[in-house]
């Protein structure tokens, strides 16, 4: 499955924080998954510091896993700890069916890219966790991701992508850039297959997946896309239930009993079920 990762001229990866919203992916026709740190950190009420534990990732990891074969990327934040913790994440989400995954060079307590206030760690620091990441994966793709630009500036996060390379990670992803110049600056200089992250509500503007493919990044992310447009729809239902005490006017925004059953495979289950009973 990396290997589609891997071999992809060009790929759109959706965020998904559970495995409905990874199964609904791949029935829309995406070919792969970025499980987003901030959806499911959302999805369970918390803030997106670096709260959660390990063990909680990939527990969702394994769930997703269980029910798609798509290339899962995980978003692993600041890798759970120095370098011997992200040598441990890697063992433990690989294990858990991660395909690739992402580390980032911030400091603890770690923040959405896009926010103000981030800190970055030493460039030393973030390629012991790179080379902790080498030496712990079987097949997956390390994914470095740089959140200097804002901080340090556009030159800073090239310099570092490219210590990033040279210590042997697969892919770069420039957090937080803020044009289409500075995408294209960011590819000139970093040969080596790219991310973009092209989160809503952040530092860069709104660019298109072709855009991002004609800039020369081979990835782009909608992390927290889909779980802002069902949290915008499930609170307007929760307020029309309130007022309404009917769920009538909502029916035509739902989707119906047997187009959410197709997603789960549930009539896979129940001819199973059948075919069992009926062959003994
Ligand atoms: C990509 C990201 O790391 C995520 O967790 O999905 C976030 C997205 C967001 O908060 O909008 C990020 O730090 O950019
Ligand atoms: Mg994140």
């Amino acid at each position: 499955m990396s290997e589609v990762l891997r071999k992809s001229d060009f790929l759109v990866i959706p965020g998904v924080f559970n495995p409905f919203t990874a199964l609904l992916a791949e029935k829309v026709g995406f070919k792969a998954v970025y499980l987003s740190g901030g959806a499911l950190t959302s999805s369970l009420g918390l803030p997106d510091l670096g709260m959660i534990t390990l063990d909680e990732l990939a527990w969702m990891v394994r769930r997703i896993r269980e029910v798609t074969d798509l290339p899962i990327i995980v978003d692993a934040d600041t890798g759970f700890g120095e370098a011997i913790n992200v040598y441990r994440t890697v063992r433990v989400l690989e294990k858990a069916g991660a395909n690739a995954i992402q580390i980032e060079d911030q400091v603890l307590p770690k923040k959405c890219g896009h926010l103000e206030g981030k800190e970055v760690i030493t460039p030393r620091d973030m390629v012991l966790k790179i080379k902790a990441a080498l030496k712990a994966r079987r097949d997956m793709l390390i994914i470095a991701r740089t959140d200097s630009k804002a901080i340090n500036g556009l030159d800073d996060a090239i310099n570092r992508a490219k210590l990033y390379l040279e210590a042997g990670a697969d892919v770069i992803f420039p957090e937080a850039l803020e044009s289409k110049e500075e995408f294209a600056k960011f590819s000139k200089e970093v040969r080596a297959p790219l991310l973009a992250n092209m989160t809503e509500f952040g530092k860069t503007p709104f660019i298109t997946a072709e855009e991002f493919r004609d800039l020369g990044y081979k990835y782009v992310i909608f992390p927290v896309t889909i779980f802002r447009v069902a949290a915008k729809a499930m609170k307007e239902a929760l307020e029309v239930l309130l007022k309404e005490g009917t769920q009538k006017n909502l029916l035509d925004k739902m989707m119906t009993r047997k187009e959410q059953y197709e997603v789960i495979n549930y009539y896979f289950y129940e001819n199973l079920d059948k075919t069992l009973s009926n062959d003994s």
